[in-house]
Formats: C-alpha cells, sequence, structure tokens
C-alpha cells in the first residue's frame, strides 16, 4: 500500500471515475455508505448526531452522510459552514437531496450561530474539509473547531480530521480532535506520524473501491505489508549447513551492559545466522556462554579476523568510552561487508566529525529519533525529519532505519513505512534485538534493503504476536525473542510451498 499526495489522491479518484467508469456523485454516495454503515454498525444510532459540514466535497460526504442515515431511521442534524461561496457540484446535488428529506439543515455564518453540543448525548460528524485543506484554518473555521474540541464531545472524521494536512505538519494548526477517523481507500502520510497521533484516534482505513491499478505508476512512500515481506523472503535449501547462513559479528556488550549483547545474539539466532560470535570483554564470556551455549565470543582486545564473517552488527551496550570507540573506528574502516550500526556506535561516530563519511556502503544504520538527532541535527517536525531521512539516504550509501512506532526505512530516495508493532516495544532491549535480526538477515544473503524491510516488519510481527498472552507494559525484549519463530511461522501460512527465511 502507498502513501498518496492529496494531488495524487485527487488523480486517483479522476482515474476511477474515468475506468470504472463511475459518476464522481456516485463516488461519493460509495463513500459515503461506507461511513454510515460503520456509524450504524458501532451502534452510535442512539447519540443525537450533528453533522458538520464544509462545501467541499468532504462536506458532500457529509451531507450524504446525513441523507443515508435519515434513510436508515436516523434524525441527524446538519451544520453547514458558510463563506459565501457556492459549494461543489456533488456538495450541491447532495445539499439538493437532502432539503428534500428534512430541514434540519442549518448554516453557520458567525460564531453566534454555533450549537450547543451536549457530550453526554451528541455524537459529531466531522466533514468541514478534507485533503483539499490548503492553508490552516482560521477565523470561524478555526473557532467551530475549538467549539468542538471544548465540547469534549466523540468526534467521528472523515476522511481526515479537519485542519489536518496530508502530507505536511499540522503542528501549529487547529485540528479537530477525533476518537475516529475513517478515512478512504489508503492510509496517509499524516496518520504515520506521532505529532498527529493526538487528533486521529483510531483509524479505518474505508475501501470505496478505487481502481488499484493506478498504484503502480505512482512514485512515494510504501507502506511495509505482509504482502511485500513474503515476496522477499529466501527459501532454505535442502543441503544447507550452518556455513550456507552465514556467520554474523555482533561488537555488543560491556560492563553492566552484557544483556544488550546476549539479546542481540540470541534475536540473531533465532532469525536464521548460521553462526553468531560476540566481540566483548573476556570478563563477560562466562555470562554469554551461560545465557546462550549457541554463542561464541572473542575479546575485545584481540585483532578480529574479519574475513570469516558474512556481516557485522556493532553498537549494543558498548558504552561511549575510548576502548569502544577504537573498535567502531577499526570496523568502519576494515570491515567491508554489511554491517548494522546501532546504538553506542551511532553516539560515538556522532561524536566524531566525518566518521560518518567512513561507514561502508550498504550498512545499515538504525538510529531511534534522539540518536538521529545527535548525528543529523534538530528538525522542526516529524515531516521535516521525514524528508531529511529522504534526502540523507541519497547523500549517503547506507540504508536508514529511523526507528518509531511506524518505522521508517530509506534507501537511495526511496522509503517505505512499517506497519507492525505496538507500544510494548517500547521498553530497553526493543533496538538490541532488532540489531541482531538485521544482522542475521544480511549473513544469510538478503541485501541490506531486503533485510532492513524484512528484520523491521518481523521485530514488530513478533511484538505483536507477543502481546496476544502478555500485556504490552509486562512485555520484555526477550518476549520479541520468543516470538520470531511464530512471527516467520505466520509468515509462512499465506504460502504452503514452505517460505523458509
Ligand atoms: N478518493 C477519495 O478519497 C474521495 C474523497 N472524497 C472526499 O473529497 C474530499 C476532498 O474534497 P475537496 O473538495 O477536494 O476538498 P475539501 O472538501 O477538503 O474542501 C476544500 C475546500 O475548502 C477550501 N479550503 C481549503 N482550506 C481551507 C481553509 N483553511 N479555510 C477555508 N477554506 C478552505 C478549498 O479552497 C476548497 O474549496 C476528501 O477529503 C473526501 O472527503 C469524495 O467524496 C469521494 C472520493
Ligand atoms: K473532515
Amino acid at each position: 500500500m502507498k502513501l498518496l499526495s492529496p494531488q495524487q489522491i485527487h488523480e486517483w479518484d479522476a482515474y476511477t471515475i474515468e475506468h470504472e467508469p463511475i459518476a464522481s456523485i456516485d463516488l461519493m454516495e460509495r463513500a459515503a455508505r461506507r461511513c454510515t454503515d460503520f456509524i450504524i454498525e458501532h451502534n452510535f444510532k442512539h447519540q443525537q448526531i450533528l453533522i458538520f459540514c464544509g462545501k467541499g466535497n468532504n462536506g458532500g460526504d457529509g451531507l450524504a452522510i446525513a441523507r443515508q442515515l435519515i434513510e436508515a431511521g436516523l434524525s441527524p442534524v446538519v451544520y453547514i459552514l458558510e463563506f459565501g461561496a457556492k459549494g461543489t457540484d456533488d456538495f450541491q446535488t447532495n445539499l439538493h437531496k437532502l432539503h428534500q428529506l428534512t430541514t434540519a439543515i442549518h448554516f453557520i455564518q458567525a460564531a453566534e450561530f454555533f450549537p450547543v453540543i451536549d457530550k453526554h448525548k451528541d455524537l459529531v460528524i466531522d466533514a468541514l474539509f478534507g485533503s483539499g485543506l490548503n492553508r490552516p484554518l482560521q477565523e470561524l473555521s478555526a473557532a467551530l473547531v475549538d467549539h468542538i474540541n471544548n465540547a469534549g464531545v466523540t468526534v467521528i472524521a472523515i476522511d481526515v480530521p479537519s485542519g489536518m494536512f496530508i502530507d505536511k505538519s499540522s503542528k501549529d494548526n487547529i485540528v479537530i480532535k477525533a476518537k475516529y477517523t475513517l478515512t478512504f481507500q489508503a492510509l496517509k502520510l499524516c496518520f504515520i506520524v506521532a505529532e498527529n497521533a493526538p487528533c486521529f484516534g483510531e483509524v479505518h482505513v474505508l475501501d470505496i473501491g478505487l481502481i488499484n491499478s493506478f498504484l503502480q505508476t505512482i512514485k512515494t512512500y510504501t507502506l511495509v505489508t505482509k504482502q511485500l515481506i513474503t515476496t522477499q523472503l529466501i527459501q532454505r535449501n535442502a543441503f544447507a549447513h550452518k556455513g550456507t547462513y552465514g556467520h554474523a559479528l555482533l561488537i555488543a556488550g560491556n560492563k553492566g551492559k552484557m544483556g544488550a549483547a546476549i539479546l542481540a545474539a540470541k534475536a540473531c539466532l533465532r532469525s536464521g545466522a548460521g553462526l553468531v560470535t560476540i566481540n566483548t570483554n573476556e570478563n563477560y564470556f562466562t555470562a554469554v556462554h551461560a545465557a546462550l551455549p549457541e554463542a561464541m565470543c572473542i575479546d575485545r582486545s584481540e585483532n578480529i579476523d574479519h574475513s570469516i564473517y558474512k556481516s557485522a552488527g556493532i553498537g549494543p551496550g558498548i558504552g561511549v568510552n575510548d576502548e569502544s570507540a577504537i573498535v567502531v573506528a577499526a570496523t568502519l574502516t576494515q570491515f567491508t561487508k554489511p554491517m548494522v550500526i546501532d546504538a553506542d556506535a551511532l553516539n560515538i561516530i556522532a561524536a566524531n566529525e566525518g566518521w560518518l563519511n567512513n561507514v561502508p556502503a550498504g550498512s545499515i544504520i538504525t538510529p531511534h529519533p534522539k540518536e538521529f538527532e545527535r548525528l543529523f541535527g534538530k528538525c522542526a517536525d516529524d515531516f521535516e525529519r521525514i524528508e531529511k531521512v529522504m534526502a540523507l539516504s541519497i547523500q549517503y550509501p547506507f540504508t536508514i532505519v529511523l526507528k518509531g512506532h511506524h518505522t521508517m526505512i530509506a534507501s537511495k530516495g526511496e522509503a517505505w513505512f512499517n506497519t507492525t508493532g505496538n507500544p510494548g516495544m517500547a521498553k530497553g532491549g526493543s533496538g538490541d534485538v532488532l540489531t541482531g535480526m538485521l544482522s542475521a538477515l544480511l549473513a544469510q544473503g538478503y541485501d541490506p534493503l531486503q533485510s532492513a524491510l524484512t528484520g523491521v516488519y518481523l521485530h514488530g510481527l513478533a511484538a505483536d504476536i507477543a502481546i496476544k498472552n502478555i500485556a504490552q507494559v509486562s512485555m520484555l525484549a526477550t518476549d520479541i525473542i520468543d516470538h520470531i519463530s511464530d512471527a516467520i511461522l505466520s509468515l509462512q501460512e499465506t504460502d504452503d510451498t514452505s517460505l523458509s527465511f
């Protein structure tokens, strides 16, 4: 699935209208029907439904929903925000139809016409502005949105909460605070970023039958979905041996932080690496062998024979200190194969000017927003950060994995957003697990971008499976590791030709 700009959404509508073919008013009717069904199925019909409409097609949807609710036996009241300009054709057609059925249609020309809203009895449908918003709300429209928000009433936003831009920051805007957003056909970038989360509530994507083939022509952000990942999996060879699936080197762990190394190593083995060696201080070898007998260890003070490893993961738990800086510098310049760079390795790179330029082509860096900021500076908002990641992915020869609720993966000016994962992962150790998983995929021969997409998706999926039986607050990074196998098995379910990993 792709994340379209308002212009592309508009073109998708037009494409469907021409190629299905369907009249634009009928497409609006179909979109409204999906919303009406949602309202009826969710049993909001016992509340007084107030529908606030603008005079664009979002408002047209609101009018069509009002008519469909009346036809279903309900008595919604409609409020139209009036600026004096004529509505769109489809708005006018639906207004005409609605006038035949009800007199409960009010025009709001000034704040004195705002209705009293009772949060205990009313339900608000927000159809003021949709994807056509072209400037922040001001004056009367801003005052109306404030009035609705201040009422504390349940709001269902149609397509997008009014006042929210689809593909740029709405940080300083007045925006409807919706409990539910019913968006048409596809998720949008505005629902991916954390800064909008307080306004969009629960997002439901409603299929309004736009023609999918249009998407093949579109170059934009893509969502990482099960379908995308199952097509990327490499099958295991029946004649394989441990050497076939690569030897991963994990430069991880230090005094008080050996847990990070063990988590990364265990995740690496569970994700299919043939062999795993941890590079750490020899004082901690016993801890590794006790916790994870499958892993081997080499001492941090010794020179590394890089030729025996197919991939490397560097950073979890190494600490920011001189000894770690030495091993980071040496690895960047001497390890010529793909590597994953995380945590303190990123902090060390950030603290040393010019080191970023030594990150080898084909590597994957996995910063969380704070580490990203240390490396590349502050961003004013989430959208600016996304644009920065895009530009950096062209400037540098590595894949960027910017961790978050919808982790962003960018390479060579193309980007994807992950769809798996949950807030239970917001706990120490989750990132170490990801580093281990990515190192395993690189070791097995996935290319860096495939590794990043597959690893990030499976990491989130394992956590999603884990929370079926573990409360989100109680989930540990270990629980993610314990469900990696289930995540892989669940991908295989889609294809009985045994998609091995
Ligand atoms: N495929 C689909 O997703 C479908 C979507 N539908 C609905 O159509 C809207 C988009 O409609 P559009 O007419 O393009 O835009 P809006 O309704 O959002 O209104 C734009 C309208 O308002 C003016 N305007 C913009 N910003 C402001 C502002 N800050 N203050 C005042 N006025 C503003 C602008 O100039 C326009 O006149 C989409 O969201 C869906 O709800 C179709 O119904 C079905 C297919
Ligand atoms: K809206």
